[in-house]
């Protein structure tokens, strides 16, 4: 199938596949800052951009509109993401953004937003290099403009102005195949409220079960089992963010979290990210770690319910207590926070969990991906330690 434009981007391209004569690393060097395309692209003349100012209520509702209503669906369109507002001011904001890589594209008369495309700046660390790059997300063409190669040109602006800011990475995710994944990742589902999901259609009634069989199947206990399980609270960062760097340090890709980071995107924000930790009763000391995020998503077309609730495991680090009874834990948590079924990825070391938990396997993948930095082979799900929103 043609990529006419990703063919003519610093990406591994399918026919190098195999070309072990093209050394690991960036594909361009970095240009100096003149050098840079100084005004943004050309947009068709109905459009302009705008920068969009995330903290402003009425921005923020309009981007949280236009998502609501036209970003990605699950591939027998039944499910669309619904990041929530305060999800979406957590995800654009960690430390040290900028307000310019939030970028929409209007129309000129009504002012209507049509278009979104985002980055936010993240220390990665690709095997011993630690580079900095911007993670892009949240690209999001209007249904009635689409097929119009509106894409195209918001990664190029949006690639513009990271470029501006002397950035010349980038990672994202998509459920689709471009040019070269540098990991598939297989997701999976852990029923927590089987009524409603196989009354949304999410799930279906195994065979030779019946719902009360399987009501029972998934069924939880009413509270943890493990000593000294806790919600994270700030005084936790320091430990949590040494425990986290040491863990991810296993992985050929993850990010690399400084305090800061860990305090951003690891403190308990309600509706948004949870985060527990163990803390030894004797010793105090900070043991074992596991956090999810809330991403719900719409259901399209169902009589009884028009929200599914769903959590979507983030980092989980386990060196006392073993990662099964953590995560069972954090089964429980989450179905007494009344979310409907836990999302994970075949990241990190989640396969030792996931089928004895009772996770089924999703109808699809997440392709991982790096922008300007070449990896030699592709790297398996466990080698990838980094969890896009
Ligand atoms: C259940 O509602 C859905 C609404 C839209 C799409 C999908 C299927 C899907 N594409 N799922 C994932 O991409 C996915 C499944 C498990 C864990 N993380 C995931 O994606 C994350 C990370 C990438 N950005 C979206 C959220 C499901």
């Amino acid at each position: 199938k043609r990529h006419k434009f990703w063919e003519t981007q610093p990406v591994g391209q399918f026919k190098d596949i195999g070309d072990t004569s093209l050394p690991e690393g960036p594909i361009e060097p970095p240009t100096t800052l003149s050098e840079v395309k100084q005004e943004p692209y050309n947009l068709p003349n109905l459009y302009e951009w705008i920068s969009c100012d995330i903290d402003s209520e009425e921005m923020c509702t309009e981007v949280y509109d236009l998502l609501t209503h036209n970003y990605v669906e699950d591939d027998e369109t039944m499910f669309r993401f619904n990041y929530s507002k305060e999800f979406l001011r957590w995800a654009l904001r960690p430390p040290g953004y900028y307000k310019s890589w939030h970028i929409g594209v209007r129309v000129r008369s009504s002012k209507k937003l049509v278009a979104f495309i985002t980055g936010v700046p993240a220390r990665i660390r690709v095997r011993d290099n630690v580079v900095t790059m911007a993670e892009i997300n949240f690209l999001c063409v209007h249904k009635k403009l689409r097929s119009k190669r509106l894409a195209p040109v918001m990664i190029k602006e949006v690639t513009r102005r990271v470029h501006l800011e002397n950035i010349w990475q980038a990672a994202y995710t998509a459920g689709v195949v471009l040019p070269t994944p540098i990991s598939t990742c297989q997701y999976w589902h852990r029923t927590l409220n089987p009524k409603k999901l196989i009354d949304v259609g999410f799930s279906r009634l195994g065979a030779r079960m019946t719902m009360s069989r399987t009501i029972k199947l998934y069924r939880l206990p009413d509270s943890t089992s493990t000593p000294g399980f806790r919600k994270m609270e700030l005084h936790d960062v320091p430990a949590v963010a040494r425990l986290l760097r040491n863990y991810l340090n296993q992985f050929e890709v993850a990010p690399d979290l400084d305090e800061n980071d860990v305090e951003h995107w690891l403190l308990p924000t309600e509706n948004v990210v949870d985060s527990y930790v163990v803390e030894s009763p004797g010793s105090h000391k900070i043991t074992d770690f596991s956090s999810f995020y809330s991403l719900p998503s719409s259901i399209l077309g169902n009589q009884n319910y028009s929200i599914l609730k769903a959590a979507y495991s983030f980092y989980n680090v386990a060196t006392k207590t073993p990662l099964l009874q953590l995560m069972n834990d954090v089964l429980i948590v989450a179905k007494q926070k009344d979310y409907d079924v836990f999302n994970a990825l075949d990241i990190m070391q989640n396969e030792s969990f996931l089928k004895e938990l009772k996770f089924g396997p999703g109808d699809g993948k997440l392709h991982y991906y790096l922008y300007n930095y070449r990896l030699r082979n592709a790297l398996k799900p466990m080698e990838l330690g980094l969890v896009l929103l």
